[in-house]
């Protein structure tokens, strides 16, 4: 009797877990076979990165949209520009949220973040903090980006005639920026070997840590959970750090009446500001999440988007030295690396667009959608609470859209070429009202970083790196396995 009872129990299990997998059938929805318990991201926990299994999934089902199952989760991939259009910009409000959990007494961070902040309050932040990135306010903070660009040459140099592993440089780099323009600190990573920031940044993203994963899987699939184990979106010893930081910060600033065009003091004024109050009340703790997602959703992504470009550079040497030739004009005609100077080399500007094109970080976008929704032409109507996949990896692959796709070109963004590229097929930032906040930021810290690399240093492939780079299995995003290492000359 006790072995049936256990045997009736587990069949209840499998049928609560496997009921889900008839939804996109009973749809009529062509979709991929789910296998039990991780649906089609079976391979991803065994050997396949996520930026492999997007393009498999678009490149098998060659028409507007297909189901998987993401564990037992109904997911729609849609891959038309025109229903992409739909879910991001023209009927957005019903798809403004993303898949994520979110609770105020478990994790007030992320529930007061951009990222997992919800209708009222996340229109509410965003329009508040959209102006924090205006090309006026990057240009002001255009000084501090130097101050890492030249801290930048010295590390370079001390390399030499010999390897430097790109990829740690980097990530330094933008520690160092992010900490300088959110938290108003100077972090040190480029100058000195061991920095209390860069230990705290590398916990912050450490997606290979089994806690922090299950911690942003519960987040995404299993919100339940979160609110079960208390769990919170950034490492909590890492966000209480930050916090601390933030708040001597301010502190000190207002003791000492401290002025300086960063992010700290950009937010501290929207405290001040009533009307932004009047419907929601900006305190430390909200300022200080909005710091965090700051710190968070730019030192990466900035980090690996540069390494891929210094990689790229290193294999095509007529794209670097054409770089290299109209960066050294603009820093001659314009004196030094002024703002207008950067606008005066769009060279540098294609050459990333190619390097998000063939590296985006974020290789999907999510959405949720917030009511029953039917697709205008499809005539397909999905429930409440079903997720939209757009996949980035995929559209940026498609030599429907980007011909010889794993060729690395930066002409596809030229003036002349860039109005060819069909609308939503192109999507490292996202598109629409939810895209990312932080694009002006992130492509002025790059640019600052590349036009300091390369205006004096050439770069070829060390012969330790492996060609083509490997990725890295472990993480959800786009990064390579191992170091990556260059030769390294001074001109
Ligand atoms: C190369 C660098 C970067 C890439 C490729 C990137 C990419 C993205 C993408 C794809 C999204 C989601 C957009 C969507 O769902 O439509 C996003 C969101 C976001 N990003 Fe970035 N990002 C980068 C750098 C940054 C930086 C430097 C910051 C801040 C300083 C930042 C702040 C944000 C924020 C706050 C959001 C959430 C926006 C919201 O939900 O309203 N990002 N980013």
């Amino acid at each position: 009797m006790f072995f049936i009872s256990i045997a009736c129990f587990l069949l209840f299990l499998y049928y609560l877990f496997t009921k889900n997998y008839a939804y996109w059938e009973s749809k009529n929805v062509p979709f991929e076979k789910p296998v039990f318990i991780f649906g089609s991201f079976y391979k991803i926990v065994t050997k396949q990165q996520l930026f492999y299994r997007i393009r498999e999934i678009y490149n098998n089902f060659k028409i507007p949209y297909c189901g998987i199952y993401i564990f037992n989760r109904p997911n729609l991939v849609i891959r038309d520009p025109q229903l992409i259009k739909n879910v991001l910009v023209k009927d957005f409000d019903k798809f403004m949220n993303h898949q994520i959990a979110s609770n105020e007494k478990v994790d007030p961070l992320a529930y007061h973040s951009l990222f997992g902040s919800q209708d009222d309050v996340w229109k509410n932040l965003r329009s508040k903090i959209s102006p924090v990135f205006t090309s006026g306010k990057m240009k002001l903070m255009l000084p501090l980006m130097k101050e890492c660009g030249s801290d930048l040459v010295v590390c370079v140099e001390k390399h030499c005639g010999n390897k430097i592993d790109i990829k740690d440089v980097m990530k330094k780099y933008a520690v160092d920026i992010i900490s300088s323009c959110a938290f108003g600190i100077n972090s040190y990573c480029l100058k000195e070997e061991q920095s209390e920031i860069m230990d705290v940044a590398t916990r912050l993203t450490d997606f290979k840590s089994f806690v922090r994963n299950f911690s942003v899987f519960s987040f995404l699939y299993a919100p339940k959970l979160v609110d079960i184990l208390r769990l919170t979106m950034f490492d909590k010893t890492a966000s209480d750090y930050l916090i601390g930081v933030f708040k001597n910060t301010l502190k000190e600033r207002e003791k000492k009446g401290i002025l300086r065009n960063d992010f700290i003091h950009l937010l501290n004024n929207l405290k001040q500001d009533e009307a932004f109050s009047e419907n929601y009340k900006f305190d430390d703790l909200k300022m200080a999440a909005q710091a965090i997602t700051f710190f968070f959703a730019g030192n990466d992504t900035t980090a690996f988007t540069l390494s891929f470009a210094m990689y790229e550079l290193s294999r095509n040497k007529e794209v670097q030295d054409r770089l290299r030739q109209e960066i050294k004009e603009a820093f001659n005609k314009h004196g030094t690396l002024t703002y207008e100077a950067i606008q005066d080399i769009p060279y540098l500007e294609m050459v990333l667009n190619e390097v998000l094109r063939k590296y985006p970080f974020t290789i999907i976008l999510d959405r949720k959608c917030d009511n029953t929704y039917t697709f205008e032409d499809t005539g397909l109507t999905i429930d409440k609470n079903v997720s939209i996949l757009i996949p980035i990896a995929g559209l940026h692959y498609d030599p429907q859209y980007f011909p010889d796709p794993e060729k690395f070109d930066p002409e596809r963004f030229s003036l002349e070429n860039r109005d060819k590229i069909v609308p939503y097929t192109f999507l490292p930032f996202g598109d629409g009202p939810r895209s990312c906040l932080g694009q002006r930021f992130a492509l002025l810290a790059s640019k600052v970083a590349l036009a300091h690399c390369l205006k004096d240093f050439a770069f070829d492939i060390a012969d330790t790196t492996k060609v083509p780079l490997e990725l890295d299995n472990g993480v959800p995003f786009i990064m390579n396995k191992g170091n990556l290492h260059l030769n390294v000359t001074k001109l």
